[in-house]
């Protein structure tokens, strides 16, 4: 018996389990229970999913969206509930079985093999039999989905030579290629371009109109509003589900925290003091000896936050590890408070106050099988204010967490939690909760709104422009040209490791950056 019953002629009983004749249901989720050791990730959630719809998941950091996708995609198994796929109920045991039954994810964490080709990444485990790849026909189904979906991609490409960006493009192109009719995307777009992001868009809608459904996982109200539905969940449960264009952003922040949520940031006017940070000449190489930094001045004053601009992958990475001191410049140097430190390690750096939050969380920022209370003191364990005599003090630890816990928002049982464990938003406040606590005077801030939902971007903008008046310079990079738009005194925008331009965003449009993160070259001025 196929696993995939026609959606055309559900039986009366699954009438509304399978949706109406006019809107059959791709997928109907019925009181859905996840408890993870003592975290009720996911509580009676309902969820329904018609044919050709973009339906978003959206809630706070930790409310349960990558549960209930993990469970509608054979990662975990509910405790409750029933999942009934095209009016058919199942149960899955593994991803495997959601393919079988026509469902595809694309997971923030791509699973590509970057020693493999495009080609190679998206028939690797679908082969019948043998041992050679036979690529002939799979080549041609894949020629005609790029030419039908307009997806521009080399399919001899190792996947190590393509961005991050476009690496995303191969996950979707395999979802393609096993004829998924269910996609679930989570936060697509943090690795991709304004321009980007467009056409993912424009390809979703493609999807939708070919019978495809897709549920979509984001944090912002923008790509919310394009969606055609919306379901949100608080604290696992479902709180609403309605048709975006019978609602606002106001509501749905609304409905997504439970409060108003404030869109206008106040940014007092101050004058920017005596300079913090002087960079001059900087240059750095990569692993091929590419130039990766060339010839970086800038300058952030007190009082200030300087807004880098830039597609991922133009230098602002290695920026932010040069002025950590976790890279070393090849040339140039840099002055904090008027000292050469362009030869410091990032312990030097930390104990001159200045703070770092780099761009990749889990990796760089946390030790993920270490506890949250373990992570907000991780680089500062020695200090003596966390210490009793030789050993660490456990009860000032716990009191430190136990505030930063409720000030952050960060949702987890206790702060034994070990980090790895955490949403991607949650393990984000851990970082921001520990550099903002323990820096002075200089904050180097990669992406800090990365993954975070707008309550919790709420309280970072006013974390920032806290700091900001009392004195800090903060060097900001972000992809949401929101962030640079709504907190910086200035927007520097890099290009292939330079720095293109700097402008006034009180005086630049958004276009013009967007112009300048494609490379082309306004005047610098203050
Ligand atoms: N494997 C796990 N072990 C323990 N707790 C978990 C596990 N996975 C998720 N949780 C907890 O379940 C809750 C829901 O997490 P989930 O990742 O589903 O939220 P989310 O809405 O996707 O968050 P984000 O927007 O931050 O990614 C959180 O409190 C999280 O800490």
């Amino acid at each position: 018996m196929s696993l995939l019953p026609s959606i055309k002629d559900p039986t009366p009983a699954n009438a509304r389990k399978a949706g109406t004749e006019d809107k059959p249901l791709a997928l109907h989720v019925a009181g859905l229970t996840k408890r993870f050791a003592g975290v009720t990730a996911n509580d009676g959630v309902d969820f329904d999913l018609e044919v050709g719809e973009i339906h978003c998941l959206f809630g706070e950091n930790g409310a349960g969206k990558s549960t209930l996708s993990s469970c509608i995609f054979g990662f975990c198994t509910p405790d409750a509930g029933q999942i009934i796929v095209r009016g058919q109920p199942v149960e899955m045991h593994s991803p495997r079985d959601a393919i079988k039954l026509g469902i595809g994810m694309v997971h923030q964490h791509f699973v590509l093999v970057p020693e493999f080709t495009v080609l190679e990444n998206i028939i690797v485990g679908t082969q019948k039999s043998g041992w050679r790849l036979d690529d002939r026909a799979a080549r041609q189904k894949l020629n005609s989905l790029c030419e039908a979906y307009g997806i521009e991609i080399d399919l001899d490409a190792y996947v190590w030579q393509l961005a991050v960006g476009r690496q995303q493009w191969v996950e979707i192109l395999k979802a393609l290629y096993l004829d998924v009719q269910i996609l679930i995307l989570d936060e697509p777009t943090a690795v991709l371009t304004p321009d980007e992001s467009a056409r993912l868009f424009a390809i979703m809608r493609k999807m939708c109109a070919n019978g495809m459904s897709i549920i979509l996982i984001t944090h912002k109200v923008a790509e919310v509003m394009q969606s055609n539905r919306v379901t949100v969940l608080r604290k696992g449960k479902t709180v609403a589900t309605v048709q975006t264009r019978d609602t606002s952003p106001e509501e749905l922040a609304r409905l997504m925290v439970g409060r108003e949520v404030s869109f206008s940031v106040n940014k007092s006017t101050i004058a920017p003091g005596d300079t913090v940070l002087e960079v001059s000449g900087l240059g750095a190489r990569g692993y091929w000896n590419e130039a990766v930094l060339n010839q970086v001045s800038l300058s952030i004053a007190r009082h200030e936050i300087l807004g880098i601009a830039g597609v991922a992958g133009n230098g602002q990475k290695e920026l932010f590890e040069v002025l950590s001191g976790v890279r070393w410049a090849r040339e140039g140097t840099i002055r904090l408070n008027g000292e050469d430190v362009s030869r410091l390690t990032p312990r030097a750096m930390m104990d001159r106050g200045v703070g770092h939050i780099p761009d990749d969380r889990f990796r760089e920022g946390l030790v993920g099988p270490f506890s949250i209370a373990e992570n907000l003191i991780l680089g500062w364990q020695r200090n003596a204010k966390y210490r009793s005599g030789l050993f660490l003090d456990r009860t000032k630890i716990a009191a430190l967490s136990k505030t930063m816990m409720a000030r952050y928002q960060i949702a987890a049982r206790d702060d034994e939690v070990p980090v790895e464990n955490l949403s991607g938003g949650n393990a984000q406040k851990v970082i921001l909760a520990r550099e903002f606590l323990h820096s002075s005077g200089l904050l180097l801030a990669n992406q800090p709104t990365r993954g975070l939902d707008i309550g919790v971007i709420e309280y970072v903008y006013a974390q920032l422009l806290q700091k900001r008046e009392e004195g800090f310079a903060i060097l900001l990079a972000s992809e949401e040209l929101s962030d640079l738009f709504n907190l910086a005194d200035r927007i520097a925008v890099m290009f292939k490791g330079e720095i293109v331009g700097v402008v006034d965003p009180k005086t630049t449009t958004v276009e013009e950056v967007g112009m300048m993160m494609a490379g082309r070259r306004m005047e610098a001025g203050r």
